[in-house]
């Protein structure tokens, strides 16, 4: 079963991963490209590491341009994807990169983002309990954002086996790439290297409701947030630390054991051999996660750390796993396991 696929915002850093590793797809054929302020270059142009495609001119983002293709991926900036989806037809996969319909509750989305709630689909993280299951067969998928990506990862077995009590706190450092490629004073090399920062501090950033809304939905009980990203002086990964009190009665052993059932059968999720810890760089460029979790027992607490690479399994490896689950493909296809290393 071969698919044709456009790719919407394809000159930027989520499409152009996106393409990396649809290029190497076996079931996918590449079909329009689109760009905002760089249509009417060639795609290698903006995106030179994608040799296959460098003669490619990227279109206008329209509907005209998109229709006539089975699958269409948009990485366009959030808010940006509502109104392109709904000129698509019920027959197309839309593959949601952006923030648009991952949020299901609309006060959450109008605090967050601030404009009316477009809605919610299916959402694009298998490995969460019962989203194999929505993803079947469905034409929309919401692909997560990066961080709640690795923080629901590192955190949710915990939570489905009532091993933490519901208020976790996180710190999350995450690549440059995250931030997308329009220019932005505070990414400027000078400010970044050599340096790290947090932003976004004090439960305002807008990944806080998807990670309330992915672990409150695992632990059957509201957990709160507390949330602070860092910028890292390195274009990709996310390293999630992330820690909540122990329930009463845990172990390290049951802790362990949760760990292990949880991700025993995933393709993607590595949980780490005791004592190794999760590091950006081996995860670099693939589809893999690396998680680590251990028992605080004079603090008391959980302590769960997640590392992915945000392209990756934070959106490009992610949109194309959950594609592959919507069309019926093995979950693995056309997905990198390894990275890249040194
Ligand atoms: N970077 C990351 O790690 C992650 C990104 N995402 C999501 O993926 C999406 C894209 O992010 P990213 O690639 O980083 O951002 P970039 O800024 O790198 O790319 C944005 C893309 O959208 C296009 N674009 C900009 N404005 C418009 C518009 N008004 N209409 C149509 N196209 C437009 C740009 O075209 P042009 O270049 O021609 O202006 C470019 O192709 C975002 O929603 C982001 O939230 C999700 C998870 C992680
Ligand atoms: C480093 C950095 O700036 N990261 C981005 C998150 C990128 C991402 O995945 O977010 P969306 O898909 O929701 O846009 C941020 O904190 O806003």
């Amino acid at each position: 079963m071969t698919v044709r696929a456009a790719v919407a915002g394809a000159s930027g850093y989520a499409g152009g991963e996106l393409l990396r590793l649809l290029v190497a797809h076996p079931e996918v054929e590449i079909g329009a490209l689109t760009a905002n302020s760089n249509a009417g270059q060639r795609l290698g142009s903006v995106q030179p590491h994608l040799l296959p495609l460098a003669e490619r001119v990227l279109a206008p983002t329209t509907a005209e341009v998109l229709g006539g293709h089975e699958v269409v991926f948009l990485a366009l900036p959030h808010g940006q994807s509502a109104a392109v989806a709904e000129q698509l037809g019920p027959e197309v996969l839309v593959v949601d990169m952006g923030a648009d319909f991952r949020l299901r509750e609309a006060a959450d989305w109008e605090r967050f983002y601030g404009s009316a709630h477009a809605g919610s689909w299916p959402y694009g993280l298998p490995e969460l309990p019962g989203a194999r299951a929505a993803l079947a067969g469905t034409k929309r998928i919401a692909v997560p954002g990066c961080y709640p990506t690795a923080v629901s990862l590192a955190l949710f077995p915990a939570y489905a086996e009532g091993l933490a009590e519901p208020e976790a706190v996180i710190v999350a450092a995450s690549g440059t790439s995250g931030a997308g490629k329009a220019a932005k004073p505070h990414l400027l090399g000078s400010e970044v290297m050599g340096s790290m920062s947090p932003y976004g501090v004090g439960g305002v950033h807008r990944h806080t409701p998807e990670m309330i809304q992915n672990l409150s939905a695992v632990a059957g009980r509201r957990v709160t947030v507390s949330f602070t990203p860092t910028l890292a002086p390195m274009p990709r990964g996310i390293l999630a630390t992330c820690s909540a009190k122990a329930a009463p009665g845990v172990t390290a052993e049951v802790l362990r054991a949760a760990y292990e059932k949880a991700f025993a059968e995933e393709p993607f999720v590595h949980l780490l051999p005791e004592g190794q810890w999760p590091a950006t760089a081996s995860v670099y460029g693939s589809n893999a996660v690396q998680i680590q979790v251990a028992h605080d027992t004079e603090a008391g607490r959980v302590l769960a750390v997640g590392a992915i690479d945000n392209l990756a399994k934070g959106t490009a490896g992610g949109a194309l796993q959950s594609m592959n689950l919507a069309l019926g493909l093995p979950e693995e296809l056309g997905l990198p396991l390894t990275g890249l290393a040194p």
